[in-house]
């Protein structure tokens, strides 16, 4: 049983954005949105770097200052030195307090917004149809909740702030090598359009080799999933060598692809590096400046006090280009998040009715996945209170679909569900569930211990009524035979069979007693004695409840108060047993062929 919780939130907008966005535009946006909760603690930030900034090159002028001091002729200036020392050790603590401060405080912001990304997750998933789980997989939300949130870390904990860094820091130093002189200030940053050009050349064409990169990737894995799936099949028909080999082309496919791309940007980046690296700026600010001082445009202790802070400057153009990658990262991470944000929510009653009694009905209803194919049509059908009534009906005829809109997996496209007089629509979903519980064949036991997953819906069930509720559905037993009682945890110690699985997610909905149950007789997988026991523990399930059953087999549903035959999204046929063999129809025929 599953109950959605309805906490308030604001009202996801649409990702996609105008038609004539230019490229990046919407992530961009997207983007804004997320940070916006911890855009403040991000300025208050930025503002304590700039700070830091400066206080990095205030030590490198303050020895440069020692240096012309100890240097001067006459007796040395102990009081200046004195007060140099302090400068610096003052400017060494503001850099570390601020630098450290404003770190701090991205640090707070990211654990905030991180906190209240997983809060909107939960609250979306929470409001999203039940019917949207089966199409996304869990890995697609597990990839939402981690690594998505996870990939943003980068740019709230330290994007912004080594970007700041990075600009303010060389702005400082240049402000001061320029005060010095402006010749010396030109040889300080003459490396840097060696790096621009060659950083320039790097990344060109970048996105695409990127997503090339990833479409290798993508086939990797696709060839590795398709042979773990798959490898009942690939061993029994003898294709282990095929499938290994489609899984080698794949993989040295986009190692060439890697290394093609890879390898000349190598010699570029490290022709980048070596053009900021501090041999190279050392050389050129005291060759070029030695030069200038024997011309005698400079003095030598202007020239040692740029040259010391030219060697700052490089570090802090370099994490420009880092951060630039995660940016690009944490873009598409925000619009993945944005889009599951955006994915349509079940609308909640704005005033919620509470049903009447547990009657079903279904009236007129029309039902369409994509609103261009039409799944059901027409159905209008009564599940009175306390009754049994099985569907019927080739595969794909639409029994999953109807059955699946009582508890609200879809709302319907025309026509209404009600339960009680109400339509489903107008009870508020935890309402709903505590009325409606389902058993489908798909059945999803929590990685928790077995007591835990029995009484989902009851949490506070004890032990005995969880293990009559167990007797019932007969899997006590079983239960009682694991190592560590129902204190086993599912997936660790306790590794069920489909049916006994079946039979514990019986026990969970018999404990949850909710009036009205959708049952998929999951029958398929069962061995005959495993299969009577399901059987006998559903008959027990279904007593005094309004019970909708997708029936696989005829045979079980012989007993049924109303046999509903689907085709092609429509009511063909409706009776009891005894009525529909005698109607000679659909039913009849299926039922001497002994199939569904
Ligand atoms: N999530 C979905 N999105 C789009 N179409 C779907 C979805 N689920 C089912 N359908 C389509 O709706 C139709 C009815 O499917 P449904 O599963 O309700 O049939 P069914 O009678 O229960 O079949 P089966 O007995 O094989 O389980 C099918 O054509 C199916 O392809």
């Amino acid at each position: 049983m599953t109950s959605t919780q309805t906490l308030p939130v604001d009202e996801p907008r649409a990702v996609d954005g105008p038609a004539a966005d230019p490229p990046g535009t919407t992530e961009r946006a997207a983007l804004r949105e997320l940070l916006a909760p911890v855009r403040t603690r991000t300025r208050v930030a930025m503002a304590m770097q700039v700070v830091a900034a400066f206080a990095t090159i205030v030590p490198y002028v303050a020895i440069a200052e020692l240096g012309k001091t100890l240097l001067a002729a006459g007796p040395v200036d102990s009081e200046r030195v004195w007060t140099i020392v302090w400068v610096v050790v003052t400017g060494l603590g503001l850099r570390a307090g601020f630098g450290g401060g404003a770190l701090m405080v991205t640090h707070f912001a990211d654990v905030r917004l991180q906190a209240i990304l997983r809060r909107r997750i939960a609250t979306t998933l929470g409001r999203l149809p039940l019917g949207w789980f089966t199409t996304h997989s869990s890995g697609q939300v597990r990839k939402a909740a981690q690594n998505d949130i996870g990939d943003m870390h980068y740019l709230v904990a330290h994007s912004a702030v080594e970007t700041t860094g990075a600009v303010a820091v060389p702005l400082a130093g240049l402000a001061y090598v320029i005060s010095v002189d402006w010749r010396l200030a030109l040889l300080a940053v003459a490396t840097l359009p060696v790096y621009v050009v060659a950083y320039a050349v790097m990344t060109r064409g970048m996105t695409e080799k990127m997503e090339e990169m990833n479409r290798g990737l993508a086939a990797i894995s696709a060839t590795v999933v398709e042979f773990v799936t798959g490898i009942a099949v690939v061993k029994t028909f003898g294709q282990t060598r095929r499938a290994h080999s489609r899984y080698r082309d794949a993989a040295t496919e986009t190692a060439q692809a890697y290394d093609g791309w890879v390898r000349p940007m190598l010699r570029t980046e490290a022709l980048a590096s070596m053009a900021l690296s501090a041999p190279v700026v050392l050389l050129v600010n005291l060759g070029v400046g030695a030069l200038m001082v024997q011309a005698g445009w400079v003095s030598a202790i202007d020239l040692f006090s740029t040259t010391l802070v030219a060697l700052i400057i490089p570090v802090a153009v370099t994490s420009i280009g880092f951060g630039m990658q995660a940016r690009r990262e944490a873009s598409a991470a925000a619009g993945r998040l944005l889009e599951l944000f955006g994915a349509p929510t079940l609308p909640e009653p704005e005033r919620p009715r509470h049903p009447v009694g547990h009657t079903v009905e279904f009236d007129g209803v029309g039902f369409s996945y994509d609103g261009r194919t039409t799944v059901l049509s027409e159905i209008d059908l009564e599940l009175r209170q306390g009754t049994v009534t099985a569907l019927v009906g080739p595969s794909g005829s639409g029994k999953s679909t109807l059955a699946t809109l009582v508890p609200r997996f879809h709302d319907v496209t025309s026509g209404a569900v009600r339960l009680g007089g109400v339509d489903v629509r107008e009870i508020a979903s935890d309402e709903l569930y505590r009325h409606v519980g389902f058993v489908l064949q798909d059945v999803q036991l929590l990685r928790e211990s077995v007591l835990d997953n029995i009484r989902l819906a009851r949490p506070d069930a004890d032990l005995d009524t969880v293990r009559s509720a167990a007797r019932a559905a007969r899997i006590d037993d079983r239960i009682m035979a694991l190592p560590r009682g129902y204190d086993s945890v599912v997936g660790e110690d306790a590794l069920f069979s489909g049916g006994e699985a079946q039979r514990v997610s019986i026990a969970r909905a018999l404990l949850a007693d909710t009036p009205v149950l959708v049952l998929d007789e999951a029958t398929a997988f069962a061995d005959p004695e495993s299969e009577a026991d399901i059987q006998a523990a559903l008959t027990r399930l279904a007593v005094d409840r309004t019970v909708l059953v997708i029936a696989h087999r005829l045979s079980s549903i012989v007993g049924a108060d109303q046999i509903v035959v689907l085709d092609r999204g429509r009511v063909v046929e409706r009776g009891s047993h005894d009525e529909l063999t005698a109607a000679g129809g659909r039913y009849a025929r299926m039922w001497e062929r002994g199939t569904n």
